[in-house]
């Protein structure tokens, strides 16, 4: 298996049909990750990133181009893959513990009852939700309900895992816990991850990589940045960090030079 392309994007495109004809989002958009690193893609909203975390998810068809997870090109959803949108859709009459119950069952059918527990309360614990299991959805807060959708991604033991904006609908503070959380849970178990993003912080805090995409129609890799900031990282450390500014700055050019762009072509 070849550890440098864990998750392996390759010269992936994609076309929606539309009303007004085919409308091409995406073209040739490849991207390898080796196993452990964490990847965040921005760009300007409609780029594309959903397109491309839900086609790496199996949840949306590649119109041309490939996607394989350790060498094994998918052609579906599947266990290998966990994936966190910005909202979580857990059962609203299903308990936080019977939530992530569900997919544990799923995928270690043969574990016995107490070891299934064992697997869903490790989760729970690592989110910081002990004290919330027996609450249904709508008695969780936001951040809680999404610590409960991580909980149960990460409970699936998957190879890789997909996140779509997880933090995108949260208040700052609530941002910071989890983003603390995701930093926490990736030191542990260096899941290679592809996160989407807005946020410049955010990526520069989380990530190994940052993907910058070029706007689309015909979206694809505009640039790369080498976020070889320190690790373990804390936000303060972070923040006096020689490079942390100038690392800001590349992503954020290259955000307004495609703005520009787009106002150009408007
Ligand atoms: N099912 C669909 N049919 C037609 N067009 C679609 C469909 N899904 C998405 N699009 C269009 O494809 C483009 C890319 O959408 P996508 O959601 O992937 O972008 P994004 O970069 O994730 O945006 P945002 O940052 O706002 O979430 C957008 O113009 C969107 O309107």
């Amino acid at each position: 298996m070849d550890k440098n392309r864990y998750l392996d994007l390759s010269n992936l495109s994609k076309v929606y049909e539309t009303k007004k004809g085919p409308f091409v989002v995406l073209e040739d958009f490849s991207l390898q990750i080796p196993e452990s690193e964490f990847v965040c893609l921005i760009g300007h909203s409609g780029c594309g990133k959903s397109t491309i975390l839900s086609m790496a998810a199996g949840l949306n068809d590649i119109t041309k181009g490939s996607v394989a997870v350790a060498d094994k090109e998918i052609n579906g959803p599947g266990p290998d893959r966990g994936v966190v949108f910005q909202a979580p859709s857990l059962l609203p009459w299903l308990t936080a513990y019977e939530n992530v119950m569900l997919g544990v069952k799923k995928v270690y059918p043969h574990a016995s009852a107490k070891e299934k527990e064992e697997i869903v309360m490790h989760y729970l614990q690592a989110v910081g939700l002990s004290g919330a299991i027996d609450k249904k959805p709508k008695e969780l807060s936001s951040g809680m309900r999404q610590r409960v959708g991580i909980a149960r991604a990460f409970a699936l033991k998957p190879k890789i895992m997909l996140l779509d904006e997880p933090l995108g609908m949260l208040d700052a503070l609530t941002k910071y816990e989890l983003q603390d959380l995701i930093v926490k849970l990736h030191a542990e178990h260096k899941l290679t991850t592809l996160m989407v993003t807005h946020d410049v912080d955010e990526a520069l805090y989380l990530s190994d990589r940052v993907i910058m995409m070029t706007n689309g129609p015909k979206a694809t890799l505009g640039d790369i940045l080498i976020n070889d900031l320190p690790r373990p990282r804390d936000r303060q450390t972070l923040l006096n960090h020689p490079n942390y500014y100038p690392y800001r700055e590349h992503l954020i050019s290259f955000l307004e030079e495609q703005e520009e762009l787009k106002k150009k072509h408007a």
